[in-house]
């Protein structure tokens, strides 16, 4: 193994599994490893510039320590050099588009078919061969982890791969929000609508998150009939059937349905064990069947998960100098089950899903003064989600929410309660908040 390289994807992932998926991508995976000095215990990292390094200083080092020690059992000084100081060019990165992330490992070859999941593929196939002709829109769901960016990353790899000049465009659901909100405070709509509409194959992951947020479903009903209108492929994906997005326009779900829909299940014993194996093939790791079948047995619904099982032995068998066993294997998937633990609610993330739903700032919900009638609700709304979600005392919570007396707090409270037992919009838009907030 390339050790430095497989161990880092595995601090990586377990720093993305504590933060945000934007603090992630803006800042640790931004970050390549460089070298491991075990005399020293110092660990090399190349940070792209120095304004990088000053962040990762400041906010980053303590969830690295963590990382190291978690996957090495072992502390490390780290070190973070630029590509200047480590002597080396900057990577490029491999673009679509400008500003479309690729992920070149997930292709159609690279994904195995089993009776879960071969509906699912073959649609996907069927889209990349002849894309706007097969089935437009092409809407993917089904549980985390069992590889639906994947189909969508495949899709638009081979596309791009037959066809070198068409425009495709990746974007998560909540970063096509989050950009929605940044264009309209800047007065750069134009340049926003121009991105999208330009797109030959547009692929957006996790549709849900723009539920029940009004600009951003007005927005994307328009992106969606321009590229529509003009036969340029929509794929999307979602943990449920556009039925079930219950704060979804009506229009955009009549339009989500309008083709074809395809789920995916979780994966049957025989495709586990195709898997782990492949996975395993893939990383030049040698696992007895009894081995593979142990950890087919454990992890049965989350193909992520199997993964992560894989090349966590990859790196202990390394690092160890020594063949995994049932023991090491035990142990791992222990570790693996624990990381998948959802992160606790913070009530940061709780302003966050409620502002972007209400096209806000989160600072117009904690600020102490604004009392407009749609700031006052929304911060309604994030007080009651908060006492839902979190084990706050209402006093914590009037501290949290900009130095509140409690007797606001109790107030939101009762007050959306009232409102959540007669309107049942509202109910829902609350209940679909909620299941974001918990799911991120
Ligand atoms: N059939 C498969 N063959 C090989 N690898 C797979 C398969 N299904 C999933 N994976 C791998 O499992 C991991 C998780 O898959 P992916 O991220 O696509 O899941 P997802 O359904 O999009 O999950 P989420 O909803 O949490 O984003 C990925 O690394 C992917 O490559």
């Amino acid at each position: 193994m390339d050790s430095f390289n497989d161990a880092w994807e595995l601090i990586s992932s377990y720093c993305h599994n504590k933060i945000t998926d934007v603090a992630y991508n803006t800042w640790i995976s931004r970050i390549k490893p460089l070298r491991l000095d075990f005399d020293s215990n110092t660990a090399y990292l190349i940070v792209p510039n120095d304004f990088h390094r000053q962040t990762i200083k400041r906010c980053y080092i303590p969830l690295l320590n963590e990382a190291f020690e978690a996957i090495f059992d072992n502390k490390f000084n780290i070190d973070l050099k630029t590509p200047e100081e480590a002597n080396i060019a900057t990577p490029v990165k491999q673009v679509i588009e400008e500003t479309t992330d690729t992920n070149y490992e997930y292709t159609f070859d690279t994904f195995i078919v089993g009776p879960s999941n071969k509906f699912a593929h073959a649609a996907c196939l069927a889209v990349a061969t002849n894309p706007s002709k097969a089935y437009n829109p092409l809407f993917l769901h089904g549980n985390s982890g069992l590889g639906k960016t994947h189909l969508l990353y495949a899709i638009g790899n081979e596309i791009k791969k037959n066809n070198p000049d068409m425009v495709i465009c990746y974007i998560k659901g909540d970063d096509f929000t989050n950009e929605l909100i940044e264009s309209l405070r800047l007065a750069k709509m134009a340049e926003f609508r121009r991105k999208y509409r330009n797109a030959d194959v547009l692929l957006v992951d996790d549709i849900q998150f723009i539920g029940g947020k009004e600009s951003t479903q007005e927005e994307f009903f328009h992106t969606f009939n321009a590229l529509h209108e003009a036969h340029k492929q929509i794929v999307l994906t979602s943990d449920r059937p556009p039925k079930e997005i219950r704060t979804l326009d009506d229009r955009l779900r009549s339009r989500f349905e309008q083709d074809l829909i395809a789920d995916v299940q979780p994966p049957d014993f025989e495709t586990r064990i195709a898997i782990i194996k492949r996975k395993a093939e893939l990383l030049d790791l040698d696992l007895s069947n009894e081995i593979c079948e142990y950890i087919a047995n454990r992890l049965k619904s989350n193909i992520r998960q199997l993964e992560g099982t894989v090349k966590k032995l990859k790196a202990k068998s390394f690092l160890n100098n020594e063949k995994p066993t049932l023991n090491s294997v035990q142990e791992v998937i222990a570790d693996v089950l624990n990381n998948d633990v959802p992160p606790e609610v913070t009530v940061e993330r709780i302003i966050d899903e409620v502002a972007r739903t209400y096209g806000m700032s989160p600072e117009d919900i904690t600020k102490q003064k604004s009392k407009k009638a749609n700031v006052s609700n929304a911060r309604h709304i994030a007080i009651y989600i908060t006492r839902e979600l979190t084990n706050l005392t209402v006093k914590e919570i009037g501290s949290m929410f900009g130095g509140r007396h409690y007797t606001t707090v109790l107030y939101s409270i009762t007050k959306v309660g009232e409102q959540l037992e007669k309107d049942q919009k509202t109910k829902e838009l609350v209940d679909d908040m909620m299941k974001n907030i918990k799911d991120r």
